[in-house]
C-alpha cells in the first residue's frame, strides 16, 4: 500500500535496537567522491551490518550525490563550519574545510557512529567497535614524525607517542608531556545535539591551529579519549616511521593520508610511494573500487532493502531541494 514519506527522523532506538551507522565527510566537486564510493564498497565487502552516511557540503554536485545513493549511501547535506578569522598556516591549506566535519554530532537519529575519512578503506569487519562502552571517544594515536608536524616541539626533538621511550619528553624544558593525541581520520563517537552546539560555540573562541579540526577535537575530547589499536586506522606513514608497531596482515583499516598515497590520484612518484607495501595497499583499494559485484545494485548481501534505497534517494533529492513530497511506490 502506498505510504507517504513524511517524518523521516526516527529516534536512536528503533524496534528496541540502537541505530548505528558509519559516517564520512565529502566536500567539493573533485575526486574525493571516488574515495567515498570505495569506502562504501569496502564496508559492503566486509559484510558490515550498518549503512554509510555521507555528510556532504552544499558544493557537492547532484551527480556525485546520486552516485552515492546508488551505492546505498545515506546522503545528508550539512552546513559548512568556518573557524574564527585567523592567520593560521594550516598543515594543508584545504584543512580549513575540515571543520565542517563537526556537524556529524547532530546526527542524533543514530545512537553511535563510526567516522571514517573518505581516504580510508576498511578491509576487515569492524562492526564490533560499535559495542565499545558509551561515554568515551575512541580513536587511534597519531604519529608526529612526518614533515607535516615540523611546526611542533615534538617533531623538533624527535619525540613521538608511537615510541615514547625512544626520546624522553624533557619536562624541565618543555613542561608536562602532551596528552595522547589521536588521528581524526577515524573515531567512534555518540551523536548529541548539546555536544554539537557546545563544539560549535567553543570553536568560536579557540584560535585555529595547523591540524584544524583534528587539533580542536583532541583538545575538546582529551578527558574522554581512549586509544584503540593501530589496526583500526593505519596511518600510512607508520610503515616507514614505526614499522616495529605494525603487523600489516592484522591491519583492518588503512588511512591513505601520507602525501601521494590517495589511491585514486596515485602516481608513485612522491617520497615512499615506490614502496612495495604502499603499492600493495593501493592495489587492494583499486581491487575493491573496480569490483562490480560490490556495487550496491549487484550486491546480494543483506544490505538495506530496495525500499530503503528508494527512501534514501528521495531524502537526498528532497534535502537538495529538488523534491518536496513523494509517495513511496506500492510495496512489491
Ligand atoms: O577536497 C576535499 C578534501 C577533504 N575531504 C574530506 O575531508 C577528509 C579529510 O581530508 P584528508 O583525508 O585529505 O586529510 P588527511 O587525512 O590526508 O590529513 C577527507 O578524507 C574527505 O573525507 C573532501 O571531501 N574533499
Ligand atoms: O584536518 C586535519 C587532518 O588531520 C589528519 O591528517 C594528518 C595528520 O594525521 C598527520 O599526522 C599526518 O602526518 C598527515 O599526513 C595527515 O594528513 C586527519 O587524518 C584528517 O582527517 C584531518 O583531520
Ligand atoms: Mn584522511
Amino acid at each position: 500500500m502506498a505510504s507517504e514519506i513524511n517524518n523521516k527522523l526516527t529516534g536512536p532506538v528503533v524496534n528496541g535496537r540502537e541505530k548505528r551507522a558509519y559516517v564520512t565527510f565529502l566536500a567539493g566537486n573533485g575526486d574525493f567522491v571516488k574515495g567515498v564510493v570505495g569506502l562504501a564498497k569496502g564496508l559492503r565487502k566486509t559484510k558490515s551490518k550498518y549503512p554509510l552516511v555521507v555528510a556532504v557540503l552544499p558544493d557537492v554536485p547532484e551527480d556525485h550525490r546520486k552516485q552515492l545513493v546508488e551505492q546505498g549511501c545515506v546522503v545528508k547535506e550539512i552546513e559548512p563550519v568556518n573557524p574564527p578569522e585567523n592567520q593560521t598556516e594550516f598543515a594543508m591549506a584545504y584543512y580549513v574545510i575540515n571543520y565542517s566535519k563537526l556537524r556529524i554530532w547532530k546526527f542524533v537519529e543514530y545512537s553511535k557512529m563510526i567516522y571514517l575519512d573518505g581516504d580510508i578503506q576498511v578491509f576487515d569487519n569492524i562492526d564490533h567497535l560499535f559495542d565499545l562502552p558509551d561515554g568515551y571517544f575512541y580513536a587511534v594515536k597519531d604519529c608526529f614524525c612526518e614533515k607535516t608536524w615540523s611546526h611542533t616541539p615534538q617533531y623538533k626533538i624527535r619525540y613521538c607517542q608511537q615510541c615514547p621511550d625512544k626520546v624522553t619528553w624533557p619536562e624541565s624544558e618543555l613542561g608536562p608531556k602532551p596528552p595522547l593525541y589521536f588521528n581524526a581520520g577515524m573515531f567512534v563517537y555518540e551523536p548529541n545535539l548539546s555536544t554539537c552546539h557546545n563544539l560549535l560555540e567553543t570553536l568560536k573562541v579557540v584560535p585555529p591551529t595547523p591540524f584544524a579540526e583534528q587539533d580542536f577535537l583532541n583538545m575538546y575530547f582529551k578527558d574522554i579519549y581512549k586509544p584503540i589499536p593501530g589496526v583500526y586506522n593505519l596511518i600510512t606513514a607508520m610503515l616507514w616511521r614505526h614499522p616495529e608497531n605494525i603487523e600489516l596482515d592484522n591491519v583492518k583499516v588503512v588511512h591513505y593520508c601520507a602525501a601521494g598515497s590517495k589511491p585514486w590520484r596515485f602516481t608513485g612518484e612522491e617520497v615512499n610511494m615506490d614502496r612495495e607495501d604502499i603499492k600493495m595497499l593501493v592495489k587492494k583499494w583499486w581491487d575493491i573500487y573496480n569490483d562490480e559485484s560490490l556495487d550496491y545494485k549487484n550486491f546480494v548481501g543483506d544490505g538495506p532493502k530496495k525500499q530503503d534505497t528508494f527512501q534514501q534517494f528521495v531524502e537526498a533529492l528532497s534535502e537538495a531541494g529538488v523534491l518536496q513530497h513523494v509517495k513511496a511506490p506500492s510495496a512489491a
